[in-house]
């Protein structure tokens, strides 16, 4: 099972050290345009091959992708500080336009894990670009995580047993969607009620902040976010190449929308294999169709 990494930057680079310590494939490679970037990188990660699973790390040309199952984008520009992730749309749109076409022909039969922000966008356009690719978007699978974290940490649970869905945009415009949200199979306030914890508007407004503007927080203090993002492009890989079925906010065309963005979907080696819109609340909903309707607005920018 071989991965391929474009963009072997702070992101890739922690999305094939995450495979790599996961033992998620048998052959990794990473290219760049910069190859001395993309050359250290495997080199220093193929060191933690001989104490983890033996996975073959290296780097190499486009061409050197063929025969990958999922090959990762991750290239491009990162946000700075201030900067919204759709500030970033024309300036990786431009990439995308050269590249994916480039990747889809060097990889012909993988599947397209996208990364690179506004990933929603880019989503869209790569389908437009590979259309013969499963093509699919890293979408609000870290922002969910994000919730399931925060929310874990206030019921004092393991935050695998905590579920729970951020839906639409991976942005600003994103729908935290309580009514989705379980602990021990319980509605948060239940739990909470049930273990004579508190939970107040103020925790939940908190909660809310604290995911969304979570990326900020990070690039504010560090510049860069790729820690999670690096585990959950390594979950989605692993879910897609073994043909697991798992549910996974990602994103993907939504004709409902007329646009990609992340509900829940199923996946398989063939990408997406069903989505399944939960029973969200009419603020929900309507918050739903606020976020796609930024993401439209955004989309006609880079249409002739
Ligand atoms: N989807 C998500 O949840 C997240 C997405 N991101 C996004 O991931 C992207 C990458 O971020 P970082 O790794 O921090 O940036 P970085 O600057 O560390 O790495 C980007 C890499 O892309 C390479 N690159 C640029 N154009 C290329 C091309 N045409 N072909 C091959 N390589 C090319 C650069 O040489 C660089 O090594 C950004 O758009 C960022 O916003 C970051 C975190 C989370
Ligand atoms: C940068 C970004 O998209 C994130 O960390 O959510």
């Amino acid at each position: 099972m071989k991965v391929g990494v474009v963009g072997a930057g702070l992101v890739g680079a922690t999305a094939a050290y995450a495979l790599t310590l996961r033992g998620s494939c048998s052959e990794l490679v990473l290219t760049d345009l910069d190859e001395a970037r993309a050359r250290a990188e495997a080199q220093d990660i193929a060191h933690a091959s001989p104490v983890s699973h033996g996975t073959r790390v290296r780097s190499g040309p486009l061409e050197d992708l063929r025969g990958s199952g999922v090959v990762i984008v991750a290239a491009g520009a990162n946000q700075k500080p201030g900067e919204s992730r759709l500030d970033l749309l024309q300036k990786n749109a431009a990439i995308f336009r050269d590249l994916i076409p480039r990747v889809a022909a060097a990889a012909p039969d993988a599947a397209l894990l996208i990364a690179t922000n506004p990933v929603d966008l880019l989503t869209d356009l790569s389908v437009t670009l590979a259309p013969d690719h499963a093509v699919i978007g890293s979408g609000t699978v870290l922002d969910s995580a994000r919730f399931r974290h925060l929310i874990a940490a206030h019921a004092g649970v393991d935050a695998t047993h905590v579920h729970g869905y951020v839906l639409g945009e991976h942005g600003d415009s994103e729908v935290i969607a309580w009514s989705t949200a379980t602990v021990a199979g319980l509605p948060v306030a239940d739990f909470m009620d049930a273990r004579d914890l508190p939970w107040t508007p103020d925790i939940r407004a908190q909660i809310e902040r604290d995911t969304r503007e979570a990326a900020a927080q990070i690039i504010g203090g560090k510049r860069a976010t790729y820690y999670g993002i690096g585990a959950a492009l390594a979950r989605i890989t692993e879910r897609i190449l073994g043909d697991r079925r798992a549910v996974l906010t990602v994103s993907a065309p939504t004709p409902a929308f007329g646009v990609s963005l992340s509900v829940p979907r199923i996946l398989g080696r063939a990408g997406v294999l069903g989505t399944v819109l939960p029973g969200l609340t009419p603020d929900e909903q309507d918050a739903l169709h606020r976020s796609a309707e930024v993401l439209l607005q955004a989309r006609r920018t880079i249409q002739d």
